[in-house]
């Protein structure tokens, strides 16, 4: 074979760094979920300031997960290891909001515990079939995500109660779409594992 030979049958695929922008931003999700988590406390869900800042810091490690995704895509930065993180980091911060909320009395646990099963459940299940292939988000994954980090803000802003009283309506609706994607997610996982004819 000639050199010119082997470099045709040998296309060059560049490495796509895993220490990127994309997933620095994921990691700072991770990093401002204590950094939260405080400041809810802090505000013990009755100081209005301290909700507003609670508040302020989820939206901006929210916007964190819309920006990484965009960025992976844009400059060629998607890896596995940020397809895998970036639902962890997403559950970290809505698990840590769900399980405060209702710890503070503003949210059955009913509902913290079905998002959490599910959240932890489609993670363990993730890892489950990572040897067969990633599943990454999914657009109904995404949508449901959005849903939680609205229904969540909501809960944590200081509103008057006629405002406040849509927020379960949201939060019902990410309940839903919730438990609907992790069904998606369990039969894309069984097609994985299906062993080819
Ligand atoms: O539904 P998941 O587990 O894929 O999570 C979706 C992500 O949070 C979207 O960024």
């Amino acid at each position: 074979m000639t050199g010119a030979e082997s470099t045709a049958a040998a296309p060059v695929v560049a490495r796509v760094p895993v220490l990127n922008a994309a997933n620095a931003l994921t990691a700072l999700r991770l990093m401002l979920v204590p950094v939260f988590g405080v400041s809810v406390i802090l505000s013990g869900m009755t100081h209005a300031g301290w909700r507003i800042a609670a508040c302020l810091i989820f939206a901006v490690a929210s916007a964190t997960d819309l920006v990484d995704g965009w960025i992976a895509r844009r400059f060629g930065l998607v890896t596995s290891v940020g397809k895998v993180a970036d639902p962890i980091a997403d559950k970290a911060l809505t698990g840590a909001a769900l399980v405060l909320l209702s710890w503070y009395d503003r949210l059955p646990w009913w509902v913290t515990a079905v998002i959490l099963a599910r959240e932890l459940g489609i993670t363990a299940l993730r890892f489950w079939v990572i040897r067969h292939g990633v599943i990454a988000a999914s657009r109904g994954g995404k949508i449901k995500t959005a849903l939680q980090i609205l229904a969540i803000a909501w809960y944590l802003w200081p509103m008057p109660a006629a405002l406040a009283a849509v927020g379960p309506w949201i939060m019902g609706a990410a309940v839903v779409v919730t438990v609907l994607t992790g069904f998606d997610y369990i039969a894309q996982a069984l097609r994985l594992r299906r062993p080819t004819p």
